[in-house]
């Protein structure tokens, strides 16, 4: 288990940190969400041991305190790699820097590198080089994975793919942190989630009693050329609606009741649907803004 205790960072006039404390328990997804400048980055960092807490501590236990850079790895948002070396010729040069480390075999089918494993690495497309980069965080086998932000940018085929290794390193009850702007990355990865903006924890707990906390409710959504605003008003409360470029959203707690309502005053039901609330619907609620906007 890891414990982040009352963590601070004051840079000269930004406190990047603002007392953040929470646990992280072994063997679990842990994500770490926010929008730009909230400071996950900077409490990453400092449990990565890269940054130094203007206060507050972080304990891994379990894990000797000067022994902590043996059993975590880093899948950084940039990693320079050395020009004209293949996959394989980068995971043996950096295996050669660690005592204990993994077979190439063995990183080859974690990280599902078989396709491409005598390529030169300029030549990987995003989602091959966060799958190489993803290797390089696990050679040393460590116990705690820190994934920064490891599919932005990737197409939602090779995010779909990275999250599948990700449970397969969950599978071996290594614990893995991880930062992320995308929600339904969070929602099907993490047991977990910390969600901070402007250097504090705004919200924690798993996705599921954080959705339940927050929204009893569901969504009914339709065409906007369906409904009149002026419809809307007679037959909805001011805040259980509202009006997105191309469908209008009621949140309702009784569905049968609304759609009566709907059919009574005839508004065509053609291309309705019903969702339940997700982790963005929760971020916009607690922020004001959604996570990418
Ligand atoms: N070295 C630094 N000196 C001064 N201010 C800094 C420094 N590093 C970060 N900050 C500030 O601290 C705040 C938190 O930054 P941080 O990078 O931790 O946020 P983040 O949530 O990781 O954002 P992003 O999603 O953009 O990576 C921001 O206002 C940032 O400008």
């Amino acid at each position: 288990m890891i414990e982040v205790r009352n963590l601070s960072k004051q840079y000269k006039d930004v406190k990047a940190v603002d007392d953040v404390s929470f646990t992280v328990s072994k063997g679990h997804c842990f994500g770490l969400l926010g929008p730009n400048g909230a400071g996950k980055t900077t409490t990453i960092e400092i449990m990565e041991g890269i940054l130094k807490p203007t206060s507050g501590s972080v304990n891994f236990q379990e894990v000797a305190a000067d022994d902590v850079s043996q059993h975590i790895g880093i899948q950084f948002q940039h990693t320079a790699l050395q020009d004209y070396l293949t996959v394989k010729e980068i995971l043996i040069l950096f295996k050669s820097f660690y005592q204990r480390s993994v077979e190439i075999a063995t990183l080859i089918k974690w990280c599902d590198l078989n396709e491409i494993i005598d390529r030169d690495n300029r030549l990987l497309s995003g989602g091959q080089r966060q799958r190489l980069l993803l290797a390089l965080a696990l050679i040393n086998d460590p116990q705690i994975v820190f994934l920064d932000e490891p599919t932005t940018g990737l197409d939602p085929q090779s995010r779909r793919h990275f999250w599948q290794l990700v449970e397969n390193i969950k599978a071996q009850n290594k614990t893995v942190i991880l930062t992320t702007h995308y929600m339904d990355e969070a929602q099907q990865l993490c047991d977990q989630i910390v969600i901070m903006d402007h250097g504090k924890i705004i919200e924690q707990g798993s996705p599921k009693a954080l959705l339940d906390r927050h929204f009893q409710q569901v969504f009914l959504t339709l065409p906007t050329g369906n409904i009149d605003t002026s419809v809307l008003s007679e037959l909805f409360e001011d805040d259980q609606w509202q009006t997105g470029a191309e469908r209008i959203e009621i949140a309702t707690t009784h569905v049968e009741s609304t759609v009566k309502k709907l059919i009574g005053a005839h508004v065509p039901l053609t291309g309705m649907h019903i969702k339940s609330a997700n982790l963005d619907d929760l971020f916009l609620k607690l922020t004001g803004h959604s996570l990418r906007g």
